[in-house]
């Protein structure tokens, strides 16, 4: 898809300390109409820290923030903005249908709109069928599909999202991920996460918060090769004869593969589709060889081993 080149969010100069420790440090970007962009950074790198000062929760030391071409006063909230917490807070002896309409009113949407609109962002969130339950019987996954309804209420620009898939299983991340490319095309969304594979799959450009300094990814081939450094290569021989472990060492030698071996393990970081081509040619010839490894993975590297 083509990005709209118009920016939902322009940040200038943010900075923010804490007791005298800088934790943000003069960021400027902006945010695409129609865009995902992952926010990423190890514990403690300020990711939630920036996000409170973009929604208007948390005031900034400096620096300015303008919202779909209004530029908003340091210290007030924002309309405009959607906001998810990484672990949202419902009222669960009510139905989500209840919850919704509740929150609804609460945003100023007359009490004749209230039960279409709230039809609506359920659908978005495959939660229609779910309306009339109590929320205290909702999975995991049904829970963070409400509260990306109940930032959907009032159609904002942008949703920032703290986290939204660290606590799901595939399934759930796979719905979420499902959810937030349909709704890109009316809602741009920043979502902060630790795993990498989620940034690849969904996102169009990615912010890289490290040591209090912000620089972002701008390009769909950036934002995968920046994933394919998170990744590693793992092959098992494992149960392998030693002979054929060490001939399989030698041709990735030959190939100039960096790798790391642990016993009969071999791990190879950075990969590229070159690194990639090459192992998969090697295994093309597996048969002629009798070179069967016991497993071959793509992991992601735990957040604080990448940055
Ligand atoms: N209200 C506060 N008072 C003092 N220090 C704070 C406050 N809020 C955050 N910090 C500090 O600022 C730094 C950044 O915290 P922040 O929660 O923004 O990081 P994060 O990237 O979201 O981390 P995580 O991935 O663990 O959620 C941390 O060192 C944290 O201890």
């Amino acid at each position: 898809m083509k990005l709209h080149e118009e920016p939902v969010l322009i940040a200038n100069g943010i900075t923010k300390s804490f007791k005298g420790k800088c934790v943000i440090k003069n960021a400027s970007f902006s945010i695409k109409k129609n865009s995902i962009v992952g926010l990423v950074g190890k514990n403690g790198a300020g990711k939630t820290t920036l996000m409170r000062i973009l929604i208007g929760f948390l005031k900034a030391d400096s620096g300015s923030v303008c919202i779909d071409g209004v530029v908003r006063k340091n210290n007030t909230k924002t309309s405009g903005i959607g906001y998810l917490t990484d672990v949202p807070v419902f009222y669960e002896y009510m139905t989500c249908f209840e919850y919704l309409s509740m929150c609804a009113g609460l945003l100023g949407i007359e009490n004749s709109r209230i039960g279409s609109e709230v039809d609506r962002f359920l659908k978005l969130v495959n939660l229609e069928n779910s309306k009339d339950k109590k929320i205290k019987g909702y999975s995991r996954g049904m829970k963070q599909r409400l509260g990306i309804a109940q930032c959907l209420i009032g159609d904002p620009k942008l949703i920032i999202c703290d986290e939204p898939m660290s606590a799901l299983d595939p399934i759930g991340r796979e719905e979420v991920a499902d959810i937030f490319n349909n709704i890109k095309q009316d809602t741009s969304i920043l979502l902060s996460t630790h795993i990498m594979s989620d940034v690849e799959k969904l996102c169009d450009e990615v912010i890289i918060l490290k040591d209090g300094n912000l620089t972002k990814i701008e390009s769909l081939d950036e934002v995968e090769k920046f994933s394919n450094k998170s990744k590693i290569l793992e092959i098992d021989f494992t149960g392998c004869k030693k002979d054929i472990i060490d001939n399989f060492e030698l041709i990735i030698k030959n190939k100039k593969i960096t790798y790391e071996r642990i016993y009969k393990k071999f791990r190879i970081n950075n990969l590229s589709d070159q690194i990639i081509a090459d192992i998969c040619g090697i295994f093309c010839n597996a048969n002629a060889m009798l070179m069967f490894p016991r497993s071959i993975n793509i992991i992601d590297k735990e957040i604080d081993e990448f940055f």
